[in-house]
């Protein structure tokens, strides 16, 4: 946004070397920032309108206990993607409740930062309760937004991706093949669906951007930290140390939401148990095959 002209001010509890470096040498090393953009540890400077929240999922509640006074009748844009583990909500649930004053909004759908930054060219979801003017106002340069008024579906879509594509990472890892890769996405698509339908979700929302174009991304990419997560579980090596996967907390959570609403969600469940080690991959791919026949 800052590259198209607009006045953006990126605001971190910990800016580091960022303002004289003119980089974000530790999280994305390698793409200057434009002159436009204007680094404060200060958020008391952070004085627009609209606010991307660019804070882990599990970090969301207690980023806007810290700071809802501050961005008090702002419209805030998270762009987190998973379910709180400890209350089952969603970014787009949490900020409504913890900030009634602020209008809440999800920025979702496939995008790398990586690409963003190189400006390759991006297609993604805005949601919110009345989504045009900020689809304008957040439009531009690489980034084309497509709107959305359903929120939680958006949210929804966006959460269970990553689980699935954890569980593509198993697979794969595993040595299970390609075929099955396929079969998780599809089956996958389905639980992420009957999910969202369950929580309140438009039964077409998911066929888009934040559903079905995320799940493909994240699902066939070792630049997915979900799925490079899956993967080196799947071939038993060791796992990246402080590395941001939302597919573990959200699986928790939507295993356990689910088992209380009655949702049949097996590949959520596989993942649950495999990451906690109670069953192989293996015995979860014997599972999941001896599973009653169905109509698809
Ligand atoms: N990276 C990507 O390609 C994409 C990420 N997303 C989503 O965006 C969200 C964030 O991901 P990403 O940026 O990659 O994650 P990172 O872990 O790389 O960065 C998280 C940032 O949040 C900050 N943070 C964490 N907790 C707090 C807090 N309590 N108060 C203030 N700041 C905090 C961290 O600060 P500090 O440096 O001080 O630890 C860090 O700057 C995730 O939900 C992810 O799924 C969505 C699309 C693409
Ligand atoms: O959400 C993303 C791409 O759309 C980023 O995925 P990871 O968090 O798995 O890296």
């Amino acid at each position: 946004m800052a590259r198209s002209g607009k006045g953006v001010t990126l605001w971190a509890r910990d800016v580091r070397d960022m303002a004289d470096q003119r980089e974000n040498t530790l999280r994305l090393p390698g793409f200057a920032f434009p002159d436009k953009l204007v680094i404060t540890k200060h958020i008391s400077a952070v004085t627009d309108d609209v606010v991307l929240l660019a804070v882990p999922m599990q970090k969301l509640r207690a980023f806007l206990s810290e700071y809802c006074e501050v961005l008090l009748g702002r419209t805030l844009v998270a762009t987190c993607k998973g379910i709180d583990v400890e209350t089952g909500e969603g970014p787009g649930e949490i900020i409504r409740r913890l900030c009634p004053d602020a209008t809440p909004a999800l920025l979702s759908g496939p995008s790398f930062a990586v690409d963003v930054a190189a400006g390759l060219p991006t297609a993604l979801t805005l949601a919110a309760s009345e989504p045009e003017p900020l689809q304008h106002a957040l439009t531009g340069g690489n980034l084309r937004l497509y709107r959305s008024t359903d929120m939680i579906g958006v949210e929804t879509g966006g959460a269970m991706k990553n689980v699935i594509a954890i569980a593509c990472g198993l697979a794969i890892g595993a040595g299970l093949g390609e075929s099955a890769r396929a079969a998780l996405m599809t089956r996958g698509f389905a639980e992420m669906n009957r999910f969202a339908v369950a929580r309140g979700a438009e039964a077409d929302t998911l066929q888009g951007l934040s559903g079905f174009g995320d799940l493909t991304l994240t699902c066939t990419s070792e630049k997915s930290r979900n799925f490079a997560y899956g993967l080196s579980l799947g071939r038993g090596e060791p796992q990246a140390e402080g590395v941001t996967i939302e597919g573990k907390a959200t699986a928790k959570a939507v295993a356990s939401a689910a088992t209380k609403a009655g949702i049949e969600m097996p590949i959520t469940n596989m993942v649950v148990a495999v990451m906690s080690g109670h069953i192989t991959i293996n015995e979860a791919s014997d599972l999941l095959l001896a599973r009653p026949l169905k109509e698809e």
